[in-house]
């Protein structure tokens, strides 16, 4: 669906050049939500604007559903570019329009006859849930609200492919909560390819299904989320997955404590396999006891997978026994 291949842009400022994306390579697939996370400067907003034409690559090739974004001439980028709908962190909305004028806009600049608009942009205003609030300016909706202005006014022509620039930054959790479950009911509904970059690691492990990893310009890691989750292989994509997982200074101490009786163990659970109930199996079929001392359970769009720090306590016997059980079903077991 979205090919890019072997992207760079450098820029000229005034300390000389920046290499804002260097030799970026990337498949996206049609109808998967991918994500790109990295820090302040990493590259993302560079590449996300390349993806629409706002921005011309120094280097390599765009190529979106057959149509190569990066070498159009203007004319045919602005008729490509209806394909490609995009929201920001900040909206971006037009203050002195309300809501339905908002939407209206971009179909009055596509040429779309008044009916037909019209009725386009009420039925987008039922679908972000703004039923009601059609006449209200900007100014009088929560920031929630305005993002789902934005969404329906990037959704009006019918695009391919949504593009989201830090689209949940400035909200609070549960508004953000509510405007990814949005993205996610366009994605499924829609079949419209989704791509988000962030810098909030809960982002991609509420909605998305792949990741890459950016830093210095860099695609530095990529891969399913579950995967990058579970077995992250970069410092900087530890560091991201530590935002959801938690302090592991904490587990570290906790550790510390437990282990002085030995037999401490980390269990690590992927998928499918968190539901069930191999702990307690472990327990009744090998005379142990488990005591649970720190852990999570992440869910992802994926499925859910989790950390639990144990202590077995038993017959060294029974406790080999019930490590080599866990591992036959696909739990990891590490010795800490
Ligand atoms: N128009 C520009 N002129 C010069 N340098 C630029 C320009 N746009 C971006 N840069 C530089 O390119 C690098 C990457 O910036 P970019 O905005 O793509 O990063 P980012 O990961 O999106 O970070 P942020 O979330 O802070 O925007 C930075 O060093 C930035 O200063």
């Amino acid at each position: 669906m979205i090919e890019i291949q072997q992207i760079s842009k450098t820029y000229n400022g005034k300390n000389g050049q920046v290499h804002a994306v260097k030799n970026v390579s990337l498949t996206i697939r049609k109808g998967e939500i991918f994500g790109m996370i990295g820090y302040s400067g990493a590259g993302k907003s560079t590449l996300l604007r390349m993806l629409n034409g706002l921005e011309t690559p120094t280097d390599g090739e765009i190529v979106i559903d057959g149509v190569s974004i990066s070498k159009s001439k203007a004319s045919h980028l602005r008729k490509e570019r209806q394909k490609i709908g995009m929201i920001f962190q900040h909206f971006n909305l037009l203050w002195s329009r309300t809501v339905l004028e908002n939407i209206l806009f971009p179909l009055e600049i596509a040429g779309v006859p008044k009916k037909q608009r019209v009725d386009r942009a009420k039925e987008l205003v039922r679908l972000v849930g703004l039923e009601g609030r059609e006449n209200a300016y900007p100014s009088e909706l929560s920031g929630g609200q305005k993002q789902r202005v934005g969404i329906a006014r990037a959704l009006a022509n019918e695009p391919k492919v949504l593009l989201c620039d830090e689209a949940t930054s400035a909200l609070d959790p549960e508004t953000t909560d509510s405007i990814l479950s949005l993205l996610t009911d366009i994605n499924r509904g829609l079949g419209i390819t989704i791509v988000l970059i962030t810098h909030e690691m809960h982002v991609i492990q509420k909605i998305c299904q792949r990741v890459a990893v950016m830093e210095n310009g860099e695609v530095v890691e990529l891969g399913a989320v579950l995967d990058v989750f579970t077995n992250p292989q970069q410092d900087i994509t530890k560091k991201f997955v530590k935002q959801i997982k938690g302090s592991e200074e904490f587990v570290t101490e906790l550790t510390r404590d437990a282990s002085s009786n030995g037999n401490t163990k980390k269990l690590t659970f992927t998928q499918s396999h968190v539901q069930q109930p191999h702990i307690s199996e472990a327990v009744k079929l090998f005379n142990i006891e488990i005591n649970i001392l720190n852990g999570k359970i992440v869910q992802t769009s994926e499925g859910s997978y989790g950390t639990l720090l144990v202590q077995m306590i038993g017959k060294t016997e029974n406790i080999e026994n019930a490590v080599s059980y866990l591992q036959s079903q696909q739990v990891e077991v590490e010795v800490v």
